[in-house]
C-alpha cells in the first residue's frame, strides 16, 4: 500500500469532515481527486501533509519526502522566481533547469521576477514548477492550474505528465475534462461526511470517453 486511510475521522469545528474513511492507493501514477466544493478534498492533502491530526483511524504513507501545490501559491514575495524555485528543491538547481521548466510551463523569462509582479496564473505556474522539480515521492496538487488560460493549461498538463513519472500524484480539480486528460485514476468522493463514491480507471486510449462518462458520473451524484 502507498497511502492508506483506515478508517479516519475527522471533525473541523461544528462540521463532522470525515467519518471512519477509507482509501488505498496501491500503484504510482496520477489520480484525480474529484468531487463537490467543500465535500472535503483540500482536508485529505492536508492529512497527508500531517498539517492536520486524525480524530480516530490511521494514515500510512511509503514516503514522507512530499511536494506540493497548496490552495494558495504560498510563494516568498522577497525571493526572486528562480530562488522561490531552486530553494524548495532539496537538490542543487541550476537557473537553465529552472528556465527550462518555466518554458515547458508556457513561461520564459521571468527568472528574476518578483511573485508580486506576476498575474495569478503565471504564479500558479511558479507554485507548480517549484513543487515538479523538488525531489519528492508523493506530489499533491490542489487545483493546480487555477487561473492559467486554456492553452497554456494543455501545455501544462503535458509538462506534468511527463514530469510526475515515479512518484504517486494526487491532484484536486473540479474538471472532468482534466482529469479525464491527465489522470490513470479518477476517484469520485462527496457527502457529508466525504465518502469514497467511485474509483474509475481511464483508458489512455479514450480519454475523451472518460471525460464525458465522468462528467455524467458527477452530475447523477
Ligand atoms: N478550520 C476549519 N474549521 C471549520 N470547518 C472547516 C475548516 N477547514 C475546512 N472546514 C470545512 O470542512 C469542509 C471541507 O473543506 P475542504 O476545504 O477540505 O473542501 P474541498 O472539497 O477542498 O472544497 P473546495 O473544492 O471548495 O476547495 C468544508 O465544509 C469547510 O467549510
Amino acid at each position: 500500500m502507498l497511502v492508506s486511510f483506515q478508517k479516519v475521522s475527522l471533525r473541523l469545528g461544528e462540521k463532522e469532515v470525515l467519518r471512519d474513511f477509507s482509501l488505498d492507493l496501491q500503484n504510482k501514477g496520477i489520480y484525480g481527486v474529484i468531487g463537490p466544493s467543500g465535500c472535503g478534498k483540500t482536508t485529505l492533502l492536508n492529512l497527508i501533509q500531517g498539517f492536520l491530526q486524525p480524530d480516530a483511524g490511521e494514515i500510512a504513507l511509503f514516503s514522507d519526502r512530499i511536494s506540493a501545490v497548496f490552495q494558495e501559491n504560498r510563494l516568498l514575495p522577497w525571493y526572486t522566481v528562480y530562488q522561490n524555485i531552486a530553494l524548495a528543491a532539496r537538490r542543487p538547481v541550476g537557473r537553465e533547469e529552472v528556465e527550462a521548466l518555466l518554458r515547458r510551463l508556457c513561461m520564459p523569462g521571468e527568472l528574476d521576477s518578483l511573485p508580486g509582479s506576476l498575474s495569478g496564473g503565471m504564479a500558479r505556474r511558479v507554485a507548480l514548477a517549484r513543487a515538479l522539480l523538488s525531489e519528492s515521492d508523493i506530489l499533491l496538487l490542489d487545483e493546480p492550474f487555477k487561473g492559467v488560460d486554456m492553452a497554456c493549461k494543455r501545455q501544462c498538463e503535458k509538462t506534468l505528465q511527463a514530469l510526475s513519472g515515479g512518484r504517486l500524484t494526487l491532484l484536486v480539480t473540479h474538471d472532468p475534462g482534466e482529469a479525464a486528460a491527465l489522470c490513470d485514476t479518477a476517484i469520485l468522493v462527496g457527502g457529508s461526511p466525504l465518502r469514497l463514491r467511485r474509483t474509475l480507471r481511464i483508458d489512455p486510449q479514450s480519454r475523451g470517453r472518460s471525460a464525458e462518462e465522468l462528467r455524467r458520473l458527477m452530475l447523477a451524484e
